[in-house]
């Protein structure tokens, strides 16, 4: 039996940093990682998709080039090798920064194998039993697979397997339309594919206010997207080289299928249940608002929490966690203001509650709109689609949430976020004086329209 100060579970985004600064201050630390350091967002989430979203834009804006002058000479075309061969360079060069930082670190053991609880305070990883009285976990999600008919039959993709094409679909069918099918439908239309979206809710992005949903559908149809929603039966059967796609009654003969229907924790074969750890009927770690399992001595980080399901919020997973055990501080998860971006292009930026969620809260909600059209920006590069939206409390002049679908959207979002941290009201930030010609320049205006 090894004995540690603290054993890691999972190197996502939250416990390789942490382990870090235990292992700097002296502490002896165990991390271990079944697959690659960095976990999902560096190997087959944010950074490879981010970076093909970026080759998707280039090969957009170069068929948009005579609108601005210019001149590409000839038909554009895309070159999916070099795509992908790109998107694994970013991801490469972050997983070696990852190798090398912590596997320099005194105090740092890296172990390569899955764990699994076998006490409390122990797991067990490639035949070796490790203990210590803390353990942290920090284990991700991964896709749901749903049991449509037939999809056993045929080789489907994941956000994780389509990472490796490294040829163009002929069509590719997208079964989900929120934020990873959004993402890979918008990207394949741009490399060139024809592309179709079925999603089971009424709209696109059925999380987000109708204004917004109704938005990205249309952006989307712009490109020549095909969006279905409020489909409910799909099966699938071979047909040849193709896939045969039956949804509601109608066939679609297509080339291959990107399953995008959500992700589920891999809290399922971790032995949570000899560690006492409880998890909700979706397989959630069940944490306190310090990130506390009901077992003392462990706590668990970032997606498998179910408090977030993003790389922000797992590092911020990480840095409660290390403050409130290594800087005596008192942080807490229910402080954090909810923020995230959907990266499509333009870009949905959002932080707070819909308007939807706001109405429902029972407040005096005010809201207010400005087209992207109004933002000077955004006509300089002749990229007018979207709007913004700020909802807010009438009586006590808070901003419950806001919205940025446009270019730029999810950098000038944070305007609102740094505004929600520091809890200004809406009446501080009318008359503030933005720099010009900024998509921020038209934020002063959108919130003097909710008096
Ligand atoms: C396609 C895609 C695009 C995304 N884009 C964005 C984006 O643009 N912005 C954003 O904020 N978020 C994005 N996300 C989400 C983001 O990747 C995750 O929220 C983020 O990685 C945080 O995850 P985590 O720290 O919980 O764990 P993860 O990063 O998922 O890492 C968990 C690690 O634990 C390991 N592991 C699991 N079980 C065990 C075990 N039993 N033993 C040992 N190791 C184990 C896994 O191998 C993995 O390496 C995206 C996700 C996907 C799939
Ligand atoms: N930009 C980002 O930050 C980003 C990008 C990609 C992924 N992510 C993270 O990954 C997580 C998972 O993303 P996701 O898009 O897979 O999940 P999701 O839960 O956001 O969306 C899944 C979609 O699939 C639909 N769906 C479910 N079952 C279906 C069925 N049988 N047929 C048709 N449609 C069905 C749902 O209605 C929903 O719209 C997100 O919660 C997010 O945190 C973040």
């Amino acid at each position: 039996m090894r004995q540690y100060d603290a054993i890691f579970i999972g190197a996502g985004q939250a416990g390789p940093f942490l382990a870090a600064r235990m292992a700097e201050n002296g502490l002896k630390v165990a991390l271990i990682e079944r697959k690659f350091l960095g976990g999902t967002c560096v190997n087959a989430g944010c950074m490879p998709t981010k970076t093909l979203v970026a080759s998707a834009r280039a090969a957009h804006v170069a068929r948009r080039a005579a609108d601005f002058g210019v001149s590409v000479g000839r038909e554009v075309s895309v070159d999916m090798s070099a795509v992908r061969k790109r998107a694994q360079t970013v991801t490469m060069d972050a997983r070696k920064g990852l190798i090398e930082w912590l596997g320099g670190l005194n105090n740092l053991t890296i172990i390569y194998g899955h764990a699994r609880f076998i006490a409390a305070d122990t797991v067990v990883a490639n035949g070796s039993e490790l203990t210590a009285p803390r353990i942290f976990i920090n284990v991700g999600a991964r896709p749901v697979i749903p049991t449509f008919p037939g999809i056993e039959d045929v080789d489907y993709l994941t956000s994780a397997s389509i990472l490796e094409m490294d040829t163009l679909p002929r069509h590719l069918a997208v079964i989900g339309g929120s934020y990873i099918g959004l993402e890979f439908a918008q990207m394949y239309r741009r490399f060139g594919s024809e592309v179709t979206v079925l999603e089971r809710g009424a709209r696109l992005a059925p999380r987000e206010d109708e204004d917004i949903s109704s938005a990205i559908r249309d952006i989307l149809a712009g490109e020549g997207i095909a969006v279905h929603t409020g489909v409910s039966e799909i099966s699938f059967s071979r047909k040849g080289e193709d896939i045969l796609l039956n949804a509601d009654g109608t066939s679609r003969d297509v080339s291959h299928v990107l399953v995008a229907t959500g992700r589920r924790p891999n809290t399922d074969d971790l032995g949570l249940e000899t560690a006492g750890v409880e998890t909700d009927a979706r397989g959630y770690i069940q944490v306190n608002d310090r990130l506390e399992t009901n077992v003392p001595g462990i706590w668990a980080l970032g997606d498998c929490n179910g408090h977030g399901a993003f790389t922000h919020t797992s590092y911020n997973d990480f840095e409660i966690v290390a403050a409130n055990l290594l800087d005596s501080e008192d942080r807490r998860v229910s402080s954090r203001v909810a923020a995230y971006a959907l990266y499509i292009d333009p870009p949905l930026g959002r932080v707070g509650m819909t308007e939807k969620e706001a109405r429902a809260s029972g407040r005096n909600v005010v809201v207010s709109t400005r087209p992207m059209s109004r933002v000077g920006r955004a006509k300089e590069r002749s990229e007018t689609l979207g709007f913004m939206k700020v909802v807010a409390d009438a009586d006590t002049k808070e901003i419950l949430g806001a919205t940025i679908l446009g270019i730029e959207g999810d950098e000038a979002i944070h305007g609102f976020i740094d505004a929600m941290t520091a809890r200004t009201t809406f009446t501080d930030l009318q008359w503030a004086v933005p720099v010009h010609p900024t998509v921020s320049e038209l934020i002063p205006t959108l919130l003097r329209g909710l008096s």
